[in-house]
């Protein structure tokens, strides 16, 4: 895995958890400004995705570490990402499989599966690394991260 240093987030939350992962996945940008990268290659993705909260369930976790593995790497590790047309297409540039835009996507995902835990846990960062010199990190509004607690 690799080492990184993890841009933080302040936020008021009590716990703060997070997840790191790798994956490999094929992608291409279906956009002629994007050179060599409208062609079909791969990525060894490397995925830190941060979740804060407040209450803790039953078994004592903000969230199970392997369900958000199971959401992330399970998903997309060996697949084409552009196969992924829930999220991904050529139709629209939110809608490319952009390192952008998969940070955003990872984060919806995750948030998705947090609202229906409805222990109002929120993913607060997600930092997408594409290649060793390339990554971005993502961060919802801050009414979307801190929900009711946004205006504390
Ligand atoms: N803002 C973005 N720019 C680029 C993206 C992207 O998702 N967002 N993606 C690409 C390509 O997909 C490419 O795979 C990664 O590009 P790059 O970092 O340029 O890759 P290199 O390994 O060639 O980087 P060097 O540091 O020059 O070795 C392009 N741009
Ligand atoms: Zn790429």
């Amino acid at each position: 895995m690799i080492q990184q240093i993890y841009p933080t987030v302040a936020h008021p939350y009590r716990y703060e958890l997070n997840k790191d992962m790798q994956f490999a996945a094929a992608h291409y940008i279906p956009s002629d400004n994007a050179g060599v990268c409208s062609r079909l290659h791969g990525h060894t993705y490397f995925a830190n995705v941060t979740i804060a909260g407040d209450d803790l369930d039953d078994t004592g976790f903000l969230v199970n570490f392997s369900i958000v593995k199971k959401l992330v790497h399970d998903r997309f590790d060996h697949t084409s990402l552009n196969d992924h047309k829930e999220w991904f297409g050529a139709d629209h540039p939110l809608r490319y499989p952009t390192t952008e835009n998969v940070a955003r996507v990872l984060c919806e995902i995750v948030q998705e599966h947090l609202d229906e835990r409805g222990k109002r846990a929120r993913c607060i960062q997600v930092l997408l690394r594409e290649t060793p010199t390339s990554y971005v990190v993502y961060r919802p509004g801050i009414d979307e991260r801190f929900g009711e607690k946004a205006h504390d």
